[in-house]
């Protein structure tokens, strides 16, 4: 047990979740599934296509609850937890700013959200209906609406999936510098090795189905200093220690 006020780490601890399939087929998707994220840190889960990453990141937002195992998620000044999805779900017949606003608790509803806007290249987008924005307009704004909360953590699944590459790594820059502002505890599902290369702290490497985890790569670099160069170094070094992870 943490002692009140000290910063708690994520520490997931999952024995098992098994899903049953159509015909009652059991599915074991996680299997002795165990790491830990400290405070504060970005980190990535990386693996293969299937193996459980979305099925965890819905453990620890608690959508699903048929596991055996626990978690513990990061205590910070907050207890909220920011999600981010594939999907952005915007309310439709809300604006960007209302969409926002009403993910905040009531005492921060008339919050300055100024520079959260400005940061995410959002402040002439404020009053736009979700129909009127390109996807990766529609990941800002859910991207907005994650961090103004404030969350104590952070859960990211494949946030820049099925964007045009220049769309994606103009948000996966728009993410770090509001993230450096609003430093938070991170969690992003992801299968793109690179994406996990320049943003994280942490990259925890899961095996194929049932997910276990095979290691960590940490990147204890400034991302200001992941050059080409570096991230190319980066990616031999990974390789080297995960042949055919990913
Ligand atoms: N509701 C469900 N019922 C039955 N099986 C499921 C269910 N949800 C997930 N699975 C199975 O559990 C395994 C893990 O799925 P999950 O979506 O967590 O993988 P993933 O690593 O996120 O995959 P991807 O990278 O392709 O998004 C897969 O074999 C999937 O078919």
């Amino acid at each position: 047990m943490q002692p009140v006020g000290v910063a708690a780490p994520l520490r997931v601890d999952i024995a098992e979740k098994t899903f049953r399939s159509a015909e009652g087929v059991p599915v074991t998707a996680l299997h002795d599934l165990s790491f830990e994220v400290r405070q504060g840190e970005f980190a990535s889960l990386l693996g293969p296509s299937g193996c459980g990453k979305t099925t965890t990141l819905r453990i620890l937002l608690g959508l699903d609850t048929e596991f055996s195992g626990s978690f513990q998620l990061p205590q910070g000044g907050s207890n909220r937890i920011g999600a981010v999805f594939q999907e952005p779900t915007l309310l439709p017949w809300r604006t960007v700013e209302q969409n926002v606003r009403l993910a905040l608790p009531k005492a921060m509803r008339n919050a300055d959200l100024d520079r959260l806007f400005d940061s995410l290249g959002l402040a002439g987008m404020r009053s736009l209906f979700p129909s009127e924005l390109s996807l990766g307009l529609a990941r800002r704004a859910a991207l907005a609406r994650a961090f103004a909360t404030e969350p104590a953590v952070l859960f990211l699944d494949e946030p820049f999936v099925s964007l045009d590459e220049p769309t994606a790594e103009r948000l996966r820059h728009l993410l770090l510098s509001v993230w450096s502002a609003r430093p938070t505890t991170a969690l992003m599902v992801t299968h793109n090795l690179r994406e996990a290369l320049m943003l994280s702290d942490r990259i925890v490497v899961l095996s194929p189905r049932p997910a276990h985890v095979t290691g960590y790569f940490d990147v204890r670099l400034p991302r200001h200093n992941r050059s080409p160069q570096v991230m190319s170094d980066l990616l031999r070094s990974f390789h080297q220690k995960f042949p055919g992870a990913v």
